[in-house]
């Protein structure tokens, strides 16, 4: 089954939230760990335990595992592959993006099959220009895996940026939906190609309705945003929009029956 097709099961399946794994120095702290490999493995490990098979996806936030070199890159490469094993989605956030013959190698590592990297998805910048992302796109269709491309970003410095207006009249995040939107035509239910948009970006601001793909929404949570806020911000996408959440369920740690009940709380939220 393609990327698309997979999510919008679990979804159906889970509900739609994605639990980030944010191994954060302060975190560790928290879960009366050592900030050091052995800290991160048993704060990812036990995440993988709370949300595997309980979720619709999970996020590693790579930068967090490879702040521990390549011992901390091993413990990734654990939790993607068990939870996979699990089947529980997995989007690497991992936010790669460059030219074009370093994306394909980009690809091998996170969008092909036997790559211990590789989980379901990958997120990428495409601020070398979109069709530099090309061969993480073909690599991603060839192996029935999927992107979440950053367009709006949860961040307040993103907007200077992405919504700087370009000689046609459109935002610079308009023209990245609207390539998205160009990859995924005729896709049923969702194509490969999502976005990332922030939940905390207030005022959406650029046309959404012809994407057919998913929307992964950061923000939710530790970042301030609510589920009034998604509903605001998304009105009549939502339906298509995964939110992700990753201090605000993980300070729950680390028993993982209270992380795993705050994953369902976060999630129930949604619904109301
Ligand atoms: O626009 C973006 C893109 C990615 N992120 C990532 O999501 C999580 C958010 O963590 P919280 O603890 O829920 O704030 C983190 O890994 C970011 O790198 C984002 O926040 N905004």
């Amino acid at each position: 089954m393609r990327f698309g097709q997979r999510l919008a099961a679990a979804v159906a399946e889970h509900g739609p939230l994605c639990v980030g794994i944010d191994p954060h120095p302060a975190l560790l702290d928290a879960w009366g760990l050592p900030r050091d490999v052995s800290g991160l493995e048993r704060f990812a490990l036990t995440c993988v335990e709370a949300f595997g098979g309980h979720v619709a996806a999970v996020k590693p936030q790579a930068a967090f595992f490879e702040a521990h070199g390549s011992r901390g890159v091993a413990v990734l490469e654990r939790v993607v592959a068990d939870l996979r094993g699990s089947g529980t989605l997995v989007l690497v956030d991992a936010k790669r993006g460059d030219i074009g013959s370093t994306m394909a190698a980009y690809a091998a590592a996170y969008l092909t099959e036997g790559s211990p990297l590789a989980g379901d998805a990958v997120t990428l910048s495409p601020y070398l220009g979109f069709g530099s992302l090309d061969p993480a796109l073909e690599a991603a269709r060839a192996s029935g895996r999927g992107v979440f491309v950053l367009a709006l970003t949860s961040n307040p410095e993103g907007s200077s940026v992405q919504r700087a207006v370009g000689s046609d009249g459109r935002s610079v995040a308009q023209s990245i939906i609207d390539e998205a939107a160009r990859r995924n035509a005729g896709a049923d239910p969702l194509g490969d190609v999502g976005l990332v948009v922030g939940a905390t970006v207030g005022d959406l601001g650029v046309d959404l309705s012809h994407l057919r793909g998913p929307v992964l929404a950061p923000g939710f949570g530790a970042q301030g945003a609510t589920a009034a806020d998604l509903r605001a911000v998304f009105g009549r996408e939502l339906p298509g929009v995964l939110p992700t959440s990753s201090r605000d369920v993980l300070r729950h740690g680390p028993g993982s029956a209270a992380l795993r009940s705050a994953a369902a709380s976060a999630r129930d939220s949604l619904a109301l």
